[in-house]
């Protein structure tokens, strides 16, 4: 093992402080090319898919890497903005939006947007901030229900820059916040605010992204953390139970995951004749492709072609002011004890 060169320590120490917004990252572009090393990189995380190395890499490499890229490109080219990523640009902004209103009241830290997979990459950023002098990070991740596939594998991700470093800053983790009074408040806002302007549909659809039954029974705590957030969200919206329903989007390959799935419900509802659906993703603090696509575009037209008739997408938290409150109280809150003013 080899660890970097670095200058002498300066004493005392200056402590700086950062916090580290992370998501999970889309294809620098939306070519077959760019999804290719995107999910090259996302699918070999042995934290997504829990599969022997070696069947998994010959299904992967054999199958998925020859058919999905240019599927999924077509569907991300569907979305891309002249920014780039939807996600991505929106994590940017949450990180900008985090920092300009963590100096309002007061605190002196640097916030750094950065992703899992493709870039900015965790370690690219966590390089810059350690050049820039910064000796303590928060990790918080746009994550509010914790999964070992999403919230465990970017701590991975953080501990695999550490390996390399010689002195490392000191870190903290927020593995979860579903359940944050701010956050649920943020979630109530954004469906008021439509329903303000659109009046309230028959159902509102809460949908979560997916993960294996599996994962669940072998005790990710995700599926109990996401009917938490529901609950929490439906009582503040004061919505009686048969008004409202959670479901699970995103299922990949054909194995049983977290039931039920978002499309059939949405078709089902459409066929039993449902005049009205709004659908929300209280799990995605950032609109991105499973959003904008899967669901403002699929689940409309699956919807719609079983017999519905109206069908509305209630936007993601992305830049509302409620949010971004609640993710400066969360990372206040985390940054407790910690000198930035
Ligand atoms: C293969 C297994 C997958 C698991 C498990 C999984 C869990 C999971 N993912 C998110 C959030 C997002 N996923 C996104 C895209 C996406 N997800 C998978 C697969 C799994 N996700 C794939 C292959 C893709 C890429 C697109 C495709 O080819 O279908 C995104 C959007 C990224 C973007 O660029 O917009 C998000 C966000 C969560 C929260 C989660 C578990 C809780
Ligand atoms: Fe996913
Ligand atoms: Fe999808």
């Amino acid at each position: 093992m080899l660890f970097r060169p670095e200058p002498p320590a300066v004493f005392p120490a200056d402590e700086r402080t950062a916090v580290l917004w992370c998501n999970l990252g889309s294809p620098d572009e939306p070519t077959a090319r760019a999804v290719r090393i995107y999910l090259a990189d996302f699918l070999s995380d042995p934290r997504v898919v829990e599969i022997p190395k070696l069947v998994w890499s010959l299904i992967l490499h054999g199958i998925i890497l020859r058919t999905r890229p240019a599927k999924s490109a077509a569907k991300y080219a569907s979305v891309w903005t002249p920014d780039g990523s939807p996600l991505k640009t929106w994590t940017r902004k949450q990180a900008v939006m985090l920092s300009g209103w963590l100096g309002e009241r007061g605190h002196r830290v640097t916030v750094r947007e950065a992703m899992r997979y493709a870039n900015p990459s965790i370690a690219s950023q966590l390089d810059a901030l350690k050049a820039e002098g910064v000796t303590r990070v928060l990790v918080l991740q746009a994550y509010p229900q914790y999964s070992a596939t999403t919230t465990a594998s970017m701590i991975d991700a953080v501990n695999d820059w550490s390996r390399r470093v010689r002195r490392l800053p000191e870190f903290r983790f927020v593995n979860q916040y579903h359940d944050d009074p701010h956050y649920i408040d943020a979630l109530a806002a954004s469906v008021m605010a439509h329903w303000k302007h659109h009046g309230r549909p028959d159902q509102l659809v809460m949908s979560f992204h997916g993960i294996p039954a599996r994962n669940v029974q072998l005790g990710d705590p995700y599926q109990a953390q996401c009917l938490e957030t529901a609950r929490l969200l439906a009582e503040r919206l004061q919505l009686p139970i048969d008004r409202y329903r959670v479901t699970f989007q995103s299922r990949f390959g054909r194995a049983k995951w977290l039931e039920p799935y978002t499309e059939p419900t949405l078709r089902a509802l459409g066929a039993a004749g449902a005049a009205r659906v709004d659908v929300m993703c209280p799990g995605f603090p950032a609109d991105c492709l499973e959003t904008l696509e899967e669901i403002a575009m699929e689940g409309r037209d699956a919807f719609l072609h079983a017999g519905g008739k109206e069908f509305h997408y209630i936007p993601a938290l992305n830049d509302g002011n409620a949010w971004i409150t609640a993710l400066c109280g969360i990372a206040e809150r985390h940054l407790s004890g910690w000198k930035t003013r």
